[in-house]
């Protein structure tokens, strides 16, 4: 299997008001992702989940460490190349959607490919087969606004894909969703990863969300403190596995350490 994403001793310190004062948010993580693993990131608030995220969306920047990208280090890549890879090679997913206001569903979703070089009638196509496929086709023509928190994380999801990213990187997909909503959107997940092969990391406070994944990383302190691999358990065992897993969390984590 090919390894997209090789994390190597890495480390986030952020300057706090005083400046004798550094919050470690991450704290020496190594990682691998292989290429078509549905990866989920779980851990108390303030455990690093977000900066994790960030740094390898190339969103944030690392203090140490090697963030390998398909065998590049992007820690060492200059403003612009790191804008070209996120512009081709990384999908985002967030929870605020991150939709401008002023452009339609459809518009929002070319403004994800009008930087790269393809042709405007396979462009329009493409948009319409996967807006039909995320069930939103027929909202294409409105404003966010006008639609529903789920039909505008769809879009989000539709945009984040358009490009054929390397890989898609979601942070709390479902947290701004009631529960059919966040089943939607999780449905097409799974069927990005089990259909296209496309590899996602998800950061998620939600146990069902979780239950989705194939493998899941337990973040603590900034540290990668336990690992839950789905194997050939249903999504009911795992998240069964996951809630076993809060519960000894929460109760003292030298058990899992
Ligand atoms: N810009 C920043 N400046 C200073 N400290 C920060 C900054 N961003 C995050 N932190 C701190 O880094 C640590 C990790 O934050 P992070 O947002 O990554 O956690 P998280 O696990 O995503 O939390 P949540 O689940 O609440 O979103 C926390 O202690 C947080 O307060």
């Amino acid at each position: 299997m090919k390894k997209i994403l090789n994390i190597k001793s890495l480390y986030k310190y952020y300057e706090s008001g005083t400046s004798s004062n550094k919050v470690k948010a991450i704290n020496r993580v190594s990682m691998e992702i292989e290429s078509g693993e549905f990866v989920g990131i779980m851990g108390a608030s303030g455990s690093g989940k977000t900066t994790l995220l960030n740094i390898i969306a190339t969103i944030d920047e690392a203090s140490e460490g090697v963030v390998n990208f398909n065998g590049i280090d992007i820690t060492k890549l200059s403003d612009e190349q790191l804008s070209k890879l996120r512009n081709e090679k990384i999908g985002l997913i967030f929870q605020d959607y991150n939709l401008l206001d002023t452009l339609t569903l459809y518009e929002n979703i070319l403004l994800a490919v009008v930087n790269l070089d393809v042709n405007d009638n396979d462009i329009r196509k493409k948009i319409i087969e996967i807006a039909e496929e995320l069930g939103i086709r027929e909202v294409l023509n409105h404003y966010p606004y006008e639609v529903s928190g789920g039909q505008r994380q769809r879009c989000a999801c539709a945009r984040a894909i358009i490009k054929k990213p390397e890989i898609i990187l979601a942070d709390e997909p479902t947290g701004a969703l009631d529960t059919n909503s966040s089943h939607a959107l999780l449905g097409t997940l799974e069927t990005l990863n089990k259909k296209y092969n496309s590899t996602i990391l998800m950061v998620t406070h939600d146990p069902v969300a979780a239950s989705y994944c194939s493998r899941i990383l337990v973040l603590n302190d900034g540290k990668i403190c336990a690992e839950i691999l789905r194997g050939e358990k249903s999504k009911k065992q795992l998240f069964n596995d996951i809630l076993k897993m809060n519960i000894t969390f929460s109760g003292g984590l030298d058990e899992i350490l």
